[in-house]
């Protein structure tokens, strides 16, 4: 199949290098004539692991990437729009998907063959029927359902994971106006023979996807409020306790041979400094207020909205605990991206713990083995930018993990190196306690195990 995908950030670029090396012919399209020069050059904007390497395979044969959204759209079958929709404080701004759709209803203008027009950026429901659908049929001057399809697909791959997530999704969700639309968006995926498939309506697919991102998200908030009072309660760790609660077999069934299913609840439920990212943040407050929009009060996904945002103070609480002041402290933060595996920094836990240690006077060495540039963008000459672990290390008073990078697991040897031990603050409770002479984790109470 012929697809053309308009903007390459991470959805657009990985859906369309994957669509590429599942058979098609893709396309891609972006206003940042930089981005497609980089693109064309087989050299990836974005860091993504494998994705290069699938970049390079493709392209030139069955993937290209171009400014001129007319001739993708004339050359192509169906096109998929992803681009930005960041949210202002009100409401998600639509404007980068309004512009998408007008541009590509000039394009069907000239284009006799029937053409399908997919949304995968995320929208609030009711997005694609009211505001994409009337932008193409303006600008087309003509009729979706009968001159041209429109579908809602979204998107749930994980940033450093996008690649094998796409390759391998455990459902697929395709909402569309009419069963020729839904016919065309089947093809895109014929290769994945046992994924889910879910064909409903445009406005369902839309709400599917913010629902499913507010469901981690609060897992993630109501472990962080459990973890922090097992932290005031004595002997009691988080770990300990959510893995008892899980394993209730209602959320990890047994199976007729009497062992577990694969646990139905195993993560999302890890305590930790909060969650980040260019999704859970803006799309449960979208989601927030889209509801308070229509009159309901999305009481409890504001809840988890606010203990995310407080979650950064528990790592500056424990600090707090050892120094009586953190002037001139020397803090290591091992973590700077907003999770492993990408040089992503939008909402990352460390832009408030940073910002906070360098307001209280604290000298701060960061590694992140991907993110120093992106990190130097936001903190300039405030810290100081360590070229590995061991450098971060040296002379360090407190060590802050705050990303779960395997590269951490070697602090242990690092830190028994070290006379004396710098405080080790685990964010991510990723290392044993036993590891260290003196030892902070998220959720564990003081006098835990
Ligand atoms: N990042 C993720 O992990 C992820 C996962 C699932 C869904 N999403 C959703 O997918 C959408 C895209 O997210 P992203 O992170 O890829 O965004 P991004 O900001 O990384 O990339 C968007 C791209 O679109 C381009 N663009 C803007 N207007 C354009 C136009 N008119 N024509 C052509 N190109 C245009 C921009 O130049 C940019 O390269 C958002 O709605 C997001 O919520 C993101
Ligand atoms: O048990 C956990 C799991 C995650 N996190 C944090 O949650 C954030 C998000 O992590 P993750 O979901 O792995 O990353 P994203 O790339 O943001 O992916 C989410 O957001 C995407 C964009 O919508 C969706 O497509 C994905 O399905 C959804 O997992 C990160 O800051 C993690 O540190 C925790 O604190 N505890």
């Amino acid at each position: 199949m012929k697809i053309s995908v308009v903007g390459t950030g991470y959805v657009g670029l990985v859906s369309g290098v994957c669509l590429a090396e599942l058979g098609h012919t893709v396309i891609c399209v972006d206003v940042d004539t930089a981005k497609v020069d980089q693109i064309n050059r087989g050299d990836s904007p974005i860091y993504e692991q494998g994705l290069d390497e699938l970049l390079q395979k493709n392209l030139g044969t069955r993937l290209t990437a171009t400014t001129d959204l007319e001739r993708a759209v004339h050359e192509t079958e169906l096109s998929m729009i992803a681009v930005g929709t960041p949210f202002d404080g009100r409401a998600i701004d639509l404007s980068f998907v309004r512009q998408a759709a007008e541009m590509i209803g000039d394009a069907l203008k000239t284009k006799s063959a029937y053409h399908v027009v997919v949304v995968k950026s995320t929208v609030i429901p009711g997005t694609t029927d009211s505001v994409v659908t009337p932008a193409l049929e303006n600008a087309s001057g003509k009729k979706a359902g009968a001159d041209f399809g429109v579908g809602m697909n979204p998107e749930f791959l994980r940033e450093g994971d996008a690649v094998a997530d796409f390759m391998r999704p455990d459902r697929i969700v395709l909402g569309a106006c009419d069963s020729r639309s839904h016919g065309v968006m089947r093809q895109l995926y014929e290769p994945f023979t046992s994924a889910n498939i879910l064909s409903t309506n445009s406005r369902t697919a839309e709400m599917i996807k913010y629902t499913a991102n507010s469901l981690l998200a609060t897992l993630i908030s109501f472990s962080n409020e459990i973890g922090n009072l097992c932290k005031k309660s004595g002997e009691v760790d988080v770990a300990e306790v959510m893995k008892g609660v899980h394993l209730d077999k209602r959320l990890s069934p047994i199976g007729e041979n009497g062992r577990r299913i694969v646990p139905a609840i195993t993560t999302f439920i890890e305590a930790g400094c909060g969650f980040g990212g260019s999704c859970f943040p803006k799309d449960v407050k979208a989601l927030i207020a889209y509801g308070q929009s229509l009159g309901e009060s999305m009481s409890l996904l504001d809840a988890v909205i606010r203990i995310n945002r407080e979650q950064p103070g528990q790592i500056i609480a424990m600090l707090k605990k050892h120094f009586h002041s953190l002037q001139g402290v020397s803090v290591a933060i091992l973590g700077l991206a907003f999770k492993p595996e990408t040089d992503d920094m939008r909402e990352s836990p460390a832009i408030p713990v940073i910002h906070t240690l360098v307001e209280q006077g604290a000298r701060i060495h960061a590694f992140d083995p991907v993110a120093r540039n992106e990190a130097k963008k936001l903190f300039g000459d405030a810290i100081t930018y360590a070229e590995t672990l061991e450098d971060a290390l040296a002379d360090s008073s407190a060590v802050a993990i705050l990303t779960r990078w395997d590269a951490f697991k070697r602090l242990p040897r690092l830190v028994q190196a070290m006379h004396p031990q710098p405080l080790v603050i685990d964010g991510r409770r990723m290392l044993d306690k036993k590891d260290f002479d003196r030892y902070e984790g998220i959720g564990m109470g003081e006098r835990s195990l």
